[in-house]
């Protein structure tokens, strides 16, 4: 089949590569020439395992490739994948500033019958809205169908989830779209759920809300274990294994980031007020995800009175919101960052991702300093702060990474370590809900 996917980020690229990797054949289109020219290239401009390898064979292969010159690419398919962003307005709503624009390249363009599926996360209405919209400004009625179709990857893990997802939502009102829809992925062998658009946005919101209610809730469990001397671990752990709980999401920590969780929870907060529904679980899914930083720089900063009065230097280890990826869109290591500079000399970062200043929020900032190695992060340190769980991190020898720091104290943002073994090579151990061990 003939595909276009108009934006060519994180989901839009592997959507297209995975596309052509099934045979079809793939256009990915994007505003971004520079973009553009990269991934014509054969150049992931972003991080995420598997994917160069799925890109440079499909192009070499002549089943993929990329333009910057939309309306052709859109005219040259028989289906518009979008996969444009939509990001959080101040006031928490989605922007889909992004979206409108391909709408009306869409209706400029449009020369014959195109499935329109939004494949972009999008506030309960809009599918309905896009038909409207394009039913007004395209002469001809009948020259396409909208489907709703969300996306359910996970960044570092986007190939092997578009491969393997556990469920494909198809959203409309047209049966024949839907059958060109079903075909499209039928290879997937994955659970169909046929529904109409508004259903198809709220499962998409939901299963987001859930998983950060999960998150929200442990971290909320690990305050209390953190005062009782309960150990949060071995608490989810025994949780999980009921399975209608299950293990998964109950990591504690520092809180989630990235370019969903946060934005979508706000965004159906947003939905909901908009329609008069008054949310209590949703709100206080990101009051608890804001407040852990601050929980976890309490006890930083007690530990840190105890041993200076001396503004602070700091090691951040890991700035992206989770391992595997270059994202750093929303990422609790740079709340935590944020907080802590008006209080350090010196905060020391170390990130596989990241070479240079330029490639944090802070290009310009003098107390920033971006290190290479474990050492170099370390050196003169009056702590280390553990964010993001890079297998990297894991393999640091802390007997040995003691030596470069000035006052030996860890704080482990995501349970990374084992206490004991922390404490036996003479460093002080900070964490939440660790039981008697901290
Ligand atoms: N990132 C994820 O893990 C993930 C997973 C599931 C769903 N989603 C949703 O998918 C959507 C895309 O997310 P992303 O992270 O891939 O975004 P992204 O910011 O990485 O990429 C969006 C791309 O769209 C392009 N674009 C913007 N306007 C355009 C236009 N008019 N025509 C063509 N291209 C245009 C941009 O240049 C950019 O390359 C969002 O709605 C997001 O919520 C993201
Ligand atoms: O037990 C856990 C699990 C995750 N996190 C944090 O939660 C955030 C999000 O993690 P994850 O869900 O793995 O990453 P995303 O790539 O943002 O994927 C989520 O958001 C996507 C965009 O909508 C969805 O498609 C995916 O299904 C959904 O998992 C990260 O900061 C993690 O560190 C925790 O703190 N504890």
């Amino acid at each position: 089949m003939k595909v276009t996917v108009i934006g060519s980020g994180y989901v839009g690229t592997t959507t297209a590569a995975v596309l052509a990797t099934l045979g079809h054949h793939v256009i990915g289109a994007d505003v971004d020439s520079a973009k553009v020219k990269k991934l014509s290239a054969g150049i992931l401009p972003f991080v995420e395992p598997g994917l160069d390898e799925m890109l440079k064979d499909n192009i070499l292969r002549g089943t993929l490739t990329f333009s910057d010159q939309v309306e052709e690419a859109i005219q040259a398919s028989d289906i518009l994948l979008i996969a444009v962003g939509t990001p959080s307005l101040d006031n928490g709503t989605a922007d889909l500033k992004y979206l409108r624009s391909v709408a009306d390249t869409i209706a400029a363009s449009i020369n014959d019958y195109k499935v329109i599926v939004i494949k972009s996360t999008v506030p309960i209405g809009t599918n309905r809205w896009l038909s409207d919209y394009l039913g007004e400004k395209v002469a001809d009625r009948t020259l396409f169908d909208v489907i709703s179709n969300p996306e359910f990857l996970r960044e570092g893990h986007a190939v092997y989830d578009t491969l393997n997802p556990d469920r494909t939502v198809i959203g409309g009102n047209s049966q024949d779209a839907i059958t060109i829809i079903k075909k499209l992925y039928h290879q997937l062998n994955s659970k169909l759920v046929i529904c109409d658009w508004e259903t198809a946005e709220l499962i998409k919101y939901a299963s987001n809300a859930y998983l950060a209610a999960k998150i929200s809730f442990i971290n909320e469990i690990a305050q209390i274990a953190d005062k009782t001397g309960a150990d949060i671990l071995q608490i989810a752990y025994g949780v999980g294994l009921d399975p209608r709980i299950g293990t998964e999401f109950l990591q504690s920590g520092i809180g989630y980031g990235g370019s969903c969780f946060p934005k979508d929870v706000k965004a159906l907060i947003s939905t909901a007020d908009l329609i008069g529904v008054e949310t209590h679980i949703l709100k206080e899914i990101e009051s608890v995800n804001e407040s852990m930083p601050n929980v976890y720089l309490a006890k930083l900063a007690d530990s840190l009175d105890k041993v200076t009065n001396e503004p602070w230097t700091i090691s951040i280890l890991g700035l992206t919101f989770k391992p595997e990826t270059d994202d750093q869109r929303e990422s609790p290591a740079i709340k935590i960052v944020n907080k802590l500079l008006p209080a350090c000399k010196e905060i020391r970062i170390l990130d596989p991702t990241i070479q240079s200043n330029t490639k944090t929020p802070w290009p310009n900032d003098s107390k920033i300093i971006v290190c290479q190695t474990i050492e170099e992060t370390l050196v003169g340190a009056d702590a280390a702060v553990l964010c993001t769980t890079w297998d990297t991190f894991t393999s640091i020898d802390w007997n040995e990474a003691k030596a470069y720091m000035k006052n030996p104290i860890l704080l482990d943002g995501r349970n990374l370590y084992e206490p004991n073994i922390i404490k036996a090579a003479g460093i002080t151990y900070l964490a939440l809900g660790r039981g008697n061990q901290t």
